[in-house]
């Protein structure tokens, strides 16, 4: 480390933080530093895991052999009937982006309308279209931006991959190859941010081509404890390791949407009743941690046929989106192919898992709920950051959420048990069409298997103090000055789409933002 003051921090090295942080250091002016909980990979220097390279699979616990669990922070989130499940949260630079799907899908314009709605005329669709489109290096979209997109041809996919796309053809839905066209609803490729079958991460894209750069310094294997404070002015971090970081300008949060509201919240900025049971000192009593969302996940599964899946297959390149019969135009549905899920039976200790209760190799479909209306949240239990906090993202809670869940389940199991399919898998294994008919017991079916997509945001919502907003149009936190959040807890509601996209969209705005000292929605400096 060359000096330990900098202009700016940035918590947090996820699929915002590596946006956020490049976008930052563009200004000479500014020194950035940029704090990772976990490891790094300078890939002049080290080469990354396998796992992490392929693009192919999930490097996570239950989807992929290869996975190393250092790099996954492996936390419990409530699920219904009093239950809880472990799920997999990036502890790695490039955060989500280094291990995920890799699925880049944008929000939708009832998104942008419903943000609109909640304070934020600077988000309308238009605006974080254009973001999009200087984003993305994508052959259908447009090739402006630094981002790699690709989609897989039918042929380029295994068997399961191509049963799935002509079992939901044959069950009357759309065949649509850009699935981020503006209101595409159909059956089709998912567009995946890779090189061939090399995962391209936010680091590989925004820090990896500035790691020389001598105003950005990454600190790995680093955990900010919380933010410190002059007053209602940021003025460093804490780390867990008791080293103080200071800064001049501002500290960015970009921890995700559960780490984020706990950095906020043991920093003094939250909740005042539950910083008071804490002891903290109220800095800005804020609904951090609130309004917590996510996909939830339905998996209908079931065994691959013998010869179904070859080795090499992609487990997830298919897909199919549509709105539900209640909400026409608002794209809330999705079933996504899983060729490949392999849950060892003792790694299952909850019981549940993204394959739901399944054990051993299975494959099938995940139906998501993708504008659910219940809200969780995210708490801390004590000052102390080692500790998890306790994040309930209230699955299902709404009769809304269930009847919609229904709707999705439904389908899947039309397309599941089609001739396509048939071909490639078994029975599914626990849904029968006796549950399938029943709305009764179909609830209780899906909440036995309910698992999640690791979709979590709006725990830090940008918004109008009136409509529970913690930060302002531009990330800054209401009630206290240098602090900012630019990651997936800001989305003001969970798009109808994976968040990971809508997540770097965020961080774009916002990092530029910063680097030109401008509000989001001013015209950005041609050059500086
Ligand atoms: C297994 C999995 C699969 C997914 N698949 C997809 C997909 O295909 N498509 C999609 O769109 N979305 C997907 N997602 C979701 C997507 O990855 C997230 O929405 C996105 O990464 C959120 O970005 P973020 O920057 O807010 O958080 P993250 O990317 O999670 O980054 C947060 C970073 O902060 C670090 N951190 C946390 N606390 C501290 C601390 N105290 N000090 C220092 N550092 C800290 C973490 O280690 C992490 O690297 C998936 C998520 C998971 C877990």
């Amino acid at each position: 480390m060359r000096d330990e003051t900098y202009t700016h921090i940035v918590v947090g090295a996820g699929s915002a933080g590596c946006v956020v942080a490049a976008r930052v250091a563009e200004n000479r002016n500014f020194r950035v530093l940029l704090i990772e909980a976990g490891s790094d990979c300078d890939p002049e220097t080290c080469s990354p895991l396998a796992g992490v390279r392929d693009s192919r699979r999930v490097p996570m616990k239950g989807q992929s052999e290869l996975f190393d669990p250092a790099l996954d922070w492996n936390i419990d989130v409530s699920i219904p009937g009093g239950q809880s499940m472990q799920i997999p949260q990036a502890k790695v630079v490039g955060g989500g982006s280094s291990i995920n799907g890799g699925t880049a899908l944008r929000n939708t314009v009832a998104d942008s309308e419903e943000w609109v709605r909640m304070g934020n005329d600077r988000w309308n669709f238009r605006s974080v279209y254009e973001v999009y489109q200087s984003l993305e290096d994508d052959s259908y979209r447009g090739t402006r931006g630094p981002h790699p997109i690709a989609r897989a041809s039918r042929d380029e996919t295994g068997r399961i991959q191509r049963a799935f796309l002509d079992g939901a053809l044959a069950c009357g839905m759309p065949s649509v190859h850009d699935l981020n066209a503006t209101g595409a609803e159909g059956a089709g490729p998912s567009p995946v941010c890779r090189r061939g079958q090399v995962r391209i991460s936010a680091a590989n894209t925004f820090i990896d081509p500035i790691r020389i750069q001598s105003n950005l310094t990454i600190m790995s294997n680093a955990q900010v404890d919380k933010v410190l404070f002059s007053g209602t002015k940021a003025r460093g971090v804490l780390l867990t390791d008791e080293r103080i970081l200071h800064v001049s300008q501002e500290v960015v949060v970009c921890a995700g949407a559960i780490f984020s509201p706990a950095i906020l919240q043991r920093s003094g900025v939250g909740p005042a009743p539950l910083l008071q049971d804490l002891q903290i000192d109220v800095l800005s009593d804020l609904p951090v941690g609130c309004n917590l969302s996510d996909h939830p996940c339905i998996p209908v599964v079931s065994r691959p046929k013998p010869g179904a899946y070859a080795q090499g297959d992609s487990s997830l390149e298919m897909q199919a989106r549509w709105s539900s019969t209640r909400h026409p135009g608002a794209i809330d549905l999705q079933m996504v192919c899983f060729s490949y899920l392999f849950v060892p039976a003792a790694e299952t200790q909850t019981g549940r898992s993204l394959a739901g209760t399944a054990t051993g190799h299975v494959a099938g479909i995940g139906c998501n709920v993708n504008k659910p209306t219940s809200l969780g949240n995210v708490t801390i239990r004590s000052t102390d950051a080692i500790e998890y906090p306790v994040v309930n993202p209230a699955y299902l809670n709404t009769s809304h959420d269930r009847e919609i869940a229904r709707e999705v389940v439904r389908q899947a199991y039309r397309v599941i048990t089609c001739p396509a399919m048939q071909d490639v898998l078994e029975e599914p294994l626990t849904l029968r069409e006796s549950i399938v008919e029943d709305d009764a017991a179909l609830d209780e079916w899906i909440s036995s298997q309910l698992s999640s997509t690791y979709h979590f945001c709006g725990t830090c919502r940008m918004a109008s103090r009136r409509e529970s907003g913690v930060v302002d149009q531009s990330g800054r936190v209401y009630g206290v000055d240098g602090l900012r959040v630019a990651d997936a807890s800001v989305i003001p509601t969970v798009p109808a789409s994976n968040t990971m996209w809508t997540t770097m969209m965020f961080a774009e705005r916002i990092g530029c933002s910063i680097r030109d000292a401008i509000d989001v929605g001013t015209a950005l400096r041609a050059s500086l």
